[in-house]
């Protein structure tokens, strides 16, 4: 199969101009994914791992290097140079990114930050109230919480949204930046339950965990970032653990 996603040489640095500091956090990185795989992405701390996932997502502008993306829409787009209105749409219909951080909206109860992201995709009222229920109800969210508004919410109760509301989009590309750094067992369990799902549907997903055996028990193959002047991404050996 195509490659979903190819990353050629990718650099981003950030630039502390208070503290005249320059911190080169991503050089030459160079990865691929392949339609429907699951690849994880592993280094130590402070090794580039979130930056490379928000370069994807554009939350970053890399410095320089490549991010082809087969985008159903636009066809072949480079997400290092796409226009914001093309990086806009792919947000609303083709790429998802969640982590451990809830971006609450003001005035917006749990139950429509869940709905609006499934209207946005074009669906109707009433299927993305359907989806939102079943969502809310596979996180086990409290029902007394669904119209408050988020902003209340305990950590973990935040986490469980901020992953129902990405997760019920089945994105075609799901980037994974920790997630479940901070759930319990069987919350860990229900995000797990719904990888599966959208696995065999098919989503393409690429995963930073803290857990890695959680990871490594569902990645098909894995990136290690590694740490020194330059980060460098390899393929490791596909794990054999499923
Ligand atoms: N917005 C930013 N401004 C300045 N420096 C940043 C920014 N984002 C990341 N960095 C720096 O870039 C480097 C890589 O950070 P990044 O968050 O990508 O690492 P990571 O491998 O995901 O780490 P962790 O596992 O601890 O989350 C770090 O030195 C970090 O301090």
């Amino acid at each position: 199969m195509d490659n979903l996603l190819t990353i050629e040489h990718l650099s981003k640095s950030f630039t502390l101009h208070n503290l005249n500091k320059h911190i080169p956090a991503v050089e030459d990185v160079s990865l691929y994914l392949k339609g429907g795989e699951f690849v994880g992405v592993t280094g130590k701390s402070g090794s580039g791992k979130s930056t490379v996932l928000k370069c994807i997502y554009r939350t970053y502008l890399p410095n320089s290097g490549h991010i082809w993306y087969q985008s159903e829409r636009f066809g072949r787009v480079d997400l290092a140079a796409a226009s914001e209105q093309v990086i806009t749409q792919l947000r609303k219909l083709e790429i998802g990114y969640v982590s451990q951080f809830l971006n609450v909206m003001p005035r917006t109860t749990a139950r429509e930050l869940v709905q609006n992201a499934i209207v946005e995709m074009g669906h109707d009222r009433e299927y993305a109230e359907q989806e939102t229920v079943k969502m809310l109800e596979h996180f086990e969210l409290e029902r007394s919480l669904w119209d408050s508004y988020p902003a209340t919410f305990s950590g973990g109760e935040k986490l469980r949204l901020n992953i129902a509301r990405a997760m019920v989009k089945r994105p075609r590309l799901l980037l994974l930046d920790e997630p479940t750094a901070s759930l319990d067992q069987s919350s860990k369990l229900k995000v797990k339950q719904l990888i599966e799902q959208l696995m065999a549907q098919g989503t393409t997903m690429l995963g930073i965990f803290h857990d890695l055996e959680f990871m490594e028990n569902l990645c098909d193959r894995e990136y290690r970032i590694k740490d020194g002047r330059f980060y460098v991404a390899e393929k490791a050996e596909k794990l054999t653990t499923s």
